[in-house]
């Protein structure tokens, strides 16, 4: 029998790019109308700043001599997609990171005809306004100072290929939230897991409940995800908001069913999506004292040591109309 030769079927991998691209795109256009639910007092972004870390790369087998034989003449220096990238920025006209994605991936299609295909990712920089006292005493939004938030942050993917008829199509598409850290003090339970001989912890009845989480989402139409038509759009705030809610509703026996729960609620109230897809992290409060003097409910916690157990779990609308909660 012959052997087969190498990657007879599949194609090498290759691609090149730039990562941590910072942009900060100050008064972008504002994100209005978008769809207002009951979980989420929250109306929309005025995008005064809206910041981005950006990675960006990019595929075609015209790359393929820059590796096997050190021709350059046709590589694009990373350095050009930076500047590519924050060039672009200024031409925007959109309100989402994801049509920023989009936009500049399409532009790298039409500057450069040996590019076949863009991978490119963002993490948007929440800025907060800051409060600053108004003329009637109280506080309003200042329209100029931002602080800028630390924990989670919306995330988002976009691959993009050339088509045979030299127009693009979209190969994949997924925006999501990262880092989202939830506390709850008390209402939550974890019990009726196997015992036997490797089992060393305690039923907990009502345990504080820290997670992470990541929350990733895809719609049905990918475009939706431009944020062109904001009513379609889904905002990783009020994902936060639906997931907090939940957490706050439930008296959740396990963060599989948390997740579960939170995932059901987001693709209730969002229907344009296709798919939502969780990573969480347990972070459990371990407790130091049980109780305390001075409080009828008070106790002392502190963090977890390692190791950490995590969750993943992916729905789609067909798990609407199953299960509890
Ligand atoms: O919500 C939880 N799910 C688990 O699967 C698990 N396992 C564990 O030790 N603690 C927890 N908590």
């Amino acid at each position: 029998m012959k052997t087969k030769p190498l990657r007879e079927t599949t194609t090498r991998t290759m691609y090149y790019g730039k990562g941590d691209v910072f942009v900060y795109r100050t008064y972008a256009k504002p994100l209005k109308g978008i769809k207002q639910i009951p979980e989420s007092a929250f109306f929309g972004r005025k995008n005064t700043i809206l910041g981005m870390d950006i990675r960006i790369a990019l595929k075609g087998e015209a790359f393929l001599p820059s590796f096997t034989t050190g021709d350059n003449s046709l590589v694009i220096a990373t350095d050009s997609m930076k500047n590519f990238i924050l060039y672009h920025a200024g031409e925007y006209e959109g309100a989402t990171m994801e049509g920023f994605l989009e936009y500049v991936s399409k532009e790298f299609f039409k500057q450069y005809a040996h590019v076949q295909g863009v991978v490119i990712s963002g993490r948007q920089l929440p800025f907060i306004e800051v409060d600053v006292p108004a003329e009637d005493g109280g506080f309003k939004p200042s329209a100029t100072v931002f602080r800028q938030r630390q924990l989670e942050y919306p995330v988002a993917l976009l691959e993009m290929a050339r088509t045979e008829d030299d127009d693009y199509e979209i190969v994949e598409q997924s925006s999501g939230i990262e880092g989202l850290h939830l506390v709850k003090v008390r209402g939550s339970s974890f019990h009726g897991y196997i015992k036997d001989e490797f089992t060393t912890l305690p039923e907990a009845f009502d345990r504080p409940l820290f997670i992470y989480l990541t929350i990733r989402w895809r719609y049905k139409n990918g475009k939706d995800a431009r944020g062109k038509y904001p009513v379609n759009y889904v905002c990783a705030e009020q994902v936060v908001h639906i997931a907090q809610t939940v957490f706050a509703e439930e008296n959740s026996p396990s963060i599989q069913h948390l997740v579960y729960t939170i995932g059901k609620r987001i693709l209730d109230r969002f229907p344009q999506l296709t798919e939502v897809m969780f990573e969480s992290n347990n972070r459990t409060w371990e407790t130091v004292l049980d109780e305390i003097p001075s409080s009828l409910e008070g106790k002392v916690f502190t963090d977890p040591q390692p190791p950490y157990g995590f969750q993943v779990f992916s729905m789609t609308p067909e798990d609407l109309g199953t299960g509890e909660g």
